[in-house]
């Protein structure tokens, strides 16, 4: 598995070793062990989220807060997307800085995410399967969000925000200054 810290503390970018065959691939999507030896993290996802999206969906930018907040670890099964994770940590130097990364079925890329983080992705390919790993359960009362084109975090979402599809509750969400 090839590991790469990126510029925002805790955010990891995980490639698993594929195997291929004549039959096709396997490779391991998580290992316990293998997460806590490379990357020092015991983690203990309690839950499992899917979701498919058409090209242009755009869900986000989300979090849970407090003792619900989430670390994720996200991959795509089918398709492709552009992944975003935003630091909401008030105490970290890197608190509004936001990271930016393909993930696909091709590449089988995993990127985790710590709790205090708030995430988002934009559907490239015609579909996406998007398959997520968390370490707390869903509470819709600690839920909070920002808006995807909030003008602080400059996000580049990649397509024409006009051909965006976006759910009605992600469209009201507050801006980066009033989370
Ligand atoms: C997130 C979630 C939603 N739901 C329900 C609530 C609602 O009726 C329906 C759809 O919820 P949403 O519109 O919030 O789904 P969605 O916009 O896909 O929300 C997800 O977005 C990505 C970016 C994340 O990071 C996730 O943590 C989650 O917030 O599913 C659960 O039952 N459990 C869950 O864990």
């Amino acid at each position: 598995m090839l590991i790469t810290k990126t510029e925002l503390e805790g955010c990891v970018i995980l490639k698993p070793t594929i195997f291929r065959d004549e039959r096709g691939y396997f490779f391991e999507s998580f290992n316990k062990t293998t997460f806590k030896k490379h990357i020092g993290l015991d983690l203990n996802f309690v839950q499992d989220n899917e979701s498919k999206s058409s090209k242009g969906v755009l869900r986000g930018l989300h979090f849970q807060r407090g003792e619900h907040a989430q670390a994720k670890l996200i991959r795509v099964v089918k398709g492709k997307i552009l992944d975003v994770v935003v630091d909401v940590r008030p105490s970290s130097p890197t608190y509004g800085k936001h990271l930016s990364i393909i993930l696909s079925a091709k590449n089988k890329k995993q990127l985790y995410m710590p709790p205090g983080f708030a995430h988002g992705f934009v559907t490239l390919s015609k579909q996406a399967v998007v398959n997520y790993k968390c370490d707390n359960y869903y509470n819709k009362d600690s839920e909070g969000g920002i808006i995807f084109n909030d003008t602080t975090l400059n996000i580049n979402w990649v397509l024409d925000h006009k051909k965006l599809i976006i759910s009605k509750k992600d469209l009201s969400l507050p801006s980066f200054n009033n989370i």
